[in-house]
């Protein structure tokens, strides 16, 4: 059986974690990462890290509840071991706080984190503001390491990284024999797909050791995430919005919400301000697709498209991912042995 040629087209999150399952799972293959952008240049870098679901509209509970499962149980298992530090990868306890009571009492992912309860009315007493809350412990990455200790794995492997931009993925097809598509938003560009659409992200990321409980606001548009280097501050959701420089006012208004909430970061130190464009669509797509041209073919696996979620997600949706390879990879197999015949 020939060694099959991977290419995985993005460095950001997705192209990472896909490529390392890609190589844990298929080992008769080689995989190359190629990627205009590494880390810390990423989206993925700019994110809280947090495992907390976003809902994609556009596919059904079940299927996102075992993507989460799926991560939360892998990253879990990283937690407990003594890679932890290395990939930056720990647990948080905190508070989700509503000032009205939700729709949705019990989230769909209420029985994967750990310890998910109602808040008590004493817990309460911290948010005056508010009416109900749920209190949970959850895990969180510290998002430049992460992607360093997946990208260390890859080379550790005998996998290749490559700086370069793709402007077009028939550019690959006279080297690799499938491509997987992880370009994020840059699948607008690269896929002609209009449906994937920025939200812009603006973050505080500041020194405020003291903080170690998460606090998030049930509107999604406040949180406060402490991590192993900095707590993140956020946040703004801006949609269509593709600037990536800073907007003062905004920062202004983020370390304002965040202070109503936690007054203790009124003292916070080393306040640096990170953009970020959310790779949004109403469903991840993950989907495999054949390029021809010249009568030549070109098997495509597309993973993009993960928005606000894409942490909460991605080793499920890498391993959905990987099958698809695996399709494609039968698929070559079985057309190269009728050939022979
Ligand atoms: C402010 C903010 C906070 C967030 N917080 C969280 C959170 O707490 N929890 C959570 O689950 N999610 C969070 N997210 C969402 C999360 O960051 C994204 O879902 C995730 O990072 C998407 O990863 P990606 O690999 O698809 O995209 P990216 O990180 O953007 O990676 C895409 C890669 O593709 C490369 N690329 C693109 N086009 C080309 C091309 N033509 N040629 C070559 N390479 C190309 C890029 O250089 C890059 O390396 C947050 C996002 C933001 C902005
Ligand atoms: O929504 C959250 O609480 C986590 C941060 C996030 O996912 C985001 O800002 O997109």
């Amino acid at each position: 059986m020939a060694k099959r040629k991977i290419a995985v087209v993005g460095a950001g999150l997705i192209g990472l974690s896909t490529a390392v399952y890609i190589v844990e799972s298929i080992p008769t293959c080689s995989v190359t990462v190629i990627s205009d952008k590494f880390t810390p240049n990423t989206t993925s870098d700019v994110a809280a890290g947090m495992l907390i679901p976003h809902t994609y509209r556009g596919i059904p509970i079940h299927q996102q509840k075992q993507w989460f499962r799926e991560t939360f149980d892998y990253l879990f298992e990283i937690n407990n071991s003594s890679e932890a530090s290395d990939a930056g990868i720990h647990l948080v306890s905190g508070w989700q706080i509503f000032k009205t009571i939700p729709d949705e009492v019990l989230p769909f992912w209420s029985d994967v984190v750990l310890g998910f309860r109602s808040m008590t009315e004493e817990e309460l007493k911290k948010f005056p503001q508010h009416r109900f809350g749920q209190a949970f412990t959850t895990l969180k990455c510290d998002c430049p390491s992460y992607l360093l200790w997946m990208e260390k794995r890859l080379k550790g492997n005998g996998s290749q990284v490559y700086a370069r931009r793709i402007e077009d993925l028939w550019e690959l097809h006279s080297k690799y024999d499938i491509v997987v598509n992880c370009s994020g938003i840059g699948s607008r560009e690269l896929m002609g797909d209009l449906e994937i659409y920025p939200v812009r992200g603006q973050v505080l990321k500041v020194n405020a050791p003291w903080v170690n409980h998460f606090i998030r606001d049930g509107d999604g548009l406040t949180y406060i995430y402490p991590g192993i280097h900095n707590v993140t501050l956020g946040g703004t959701r801006q949609k269509d919005n593709w600037t990536l420089s800073p907007d003062p006012r905004s920062s202004k208004d983020i370390f304002d919400r965040c202070c109503a909430l936690e007054p203790s970061l009124e003292r916070a130190q080393d306040i640096k301000v990170r953009v970020g464009l959310r790779p949004s669509r109403l469903a991840v797509r993950l989907q495999k697709e054949i390029l021809v041209r010249d009568g030549k073919k070109l098997p495509v696996v597309h993973n993009y498209g993960h928005g606000s979620g894409g942490f909460s997600v991605h080793r499920g949706t890498a391993k959905a991912a990987v099958q698809l390879v695996g399709e494609c990879i039968a698929a070559l197999e079985g057309s190269s042995s009728k050939a022979k015949l």
